[in-house]
């Protein structure tokens, strides 16, 4: 296991390189990805509930099960195909004493989004926490060069897989339960180089914002993450090398993020700790950038 926490890691200069295909491995990267922060102590806050974290084999959303299992939390984890980072994160995840399955799926085929959720019901019998966080990203420079097979892709993963998998779990939600949605920061400053990628992003700031109106009489709250620049597999598998070595530089702390510096917001809005906030989006940026 490679990455417990060391806060002297944490502004590590990182060498420029790149993956061969989306979505990207985490076994393949060096450095590794901080996703287990060792001063992170759970407390029981997800205790006896059961999430399923889409997207949650590398990268955020392995940070993000690690945290949820430290708190107590069973997990289902939904990804494309990425089994050898899925088996890695459930050998983790099990480490702190916390049942987890793994399941590989599209989350933009609506039916195993469905599948998915049955699969959590049968193997745990109950759903209190959704964490929509597959995406994808196609950097292209040149606006005329978005395909429409790119933007179908971009807008199926990360808009209608969202909403696939909300559906399919709203019916097994109960008072106090939580979706978790993962926005990001290039829906509140744009990027000239990821235009359909912001616009869905922009799209999952909205969703979190309407859903959260329409279910909160249910007393279902629904929130959402915006990071900036972290060190995740998406970052070599879509970007140039000498962007992956300059990821963060631009931010006010003029670092990139890695993963463990997220969970903790995931956590919160999970938890009863944040029972009055719904249809909000904390960022997790490095600073500086507008968060309205
Ligand atoms: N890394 C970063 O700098 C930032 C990431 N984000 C968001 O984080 C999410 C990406 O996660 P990261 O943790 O960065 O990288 P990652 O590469 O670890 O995660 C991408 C995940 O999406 C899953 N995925 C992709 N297509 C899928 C499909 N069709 N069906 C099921 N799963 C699919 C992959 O299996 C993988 O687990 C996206 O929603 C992205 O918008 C947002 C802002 C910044
Ligand atoms: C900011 C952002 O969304 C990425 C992927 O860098």
């Amino acid at each position: 296991m490679s990455s417990k926490n060391k806060y002297g890691r944490i502004d590590e200069e990182i060498k420029g390189y790149t993956q061969e295909e989306q979505p990207g491995t985490e076994h393949t990267m060096d450095p590794a990805p901080i996703y287990d922060a060792d001063y992170y102590k759970g407390s029981g806050k997800l205790k006896g509930k059961v999430a399923i974290i889409t997207g949650g084999d590398s990268g955020i959303g392995r940070a993000v099960a690690v945290a949820y299992a430290k708190e107590g939390a069973d997990l289902v984890i939904g990804y494309l195909d990425e089994d050898k980072d899925a088996e890695e994160t459930k050998e983790v995840v099990q480490s702190y004493g916390v049942r987890c399955e793994i399941k590989s799926f599209d989350v933009t085929k609506k039916s195993e989004c469905k599948e998915l959720v049955e699969f959590t019901i049968d193997n745990f019998g109950k759903l209190n926490i959704l964490v929509n966080h597959a995406g994808v990203q196609y950097p292209t420079e040149d606006f005329l060069e978005i395909t429409e097979e790119q933007l179908k892709s971009t807008f199926e993963t990360n808009v209608y897989g969202f909403i696939f998998m909300a559906q399919a779990a709203l019916p097994h939600l109960e008072k106090g339960d939580a979706i978790v949605n993962t926005t990001s920061v290039t829906a509140y400053r744009g990027s000239p180089e990821l235009i359909e990628y912001s616009a869905t992003n922009g799209a999952i700031t909205s969703l979190t914002r309407s859903l959260s109106a329409n279910l909160a009489d249910k007393g279902i709250r629904v929130n959402g993450v915006a990071p900036g620049p972290i060190y995740t597999p998406l970052i070599p598998a879509t970007f140039d090398a000498e962007k992956v070595e300059k990821h963060g530089h631009e931010t006010p702390m003029g670092r990139r993020g890695q993963p463990s510096e997220l969970a903790p917001c995931y956590v919160l809005l999970a938890s009863e700790d944040s029972s009055y906030m719904t249809g909000q989006v904390l960022h997790v940026n490095g600073g500086g950038f507008t968060t309205t």
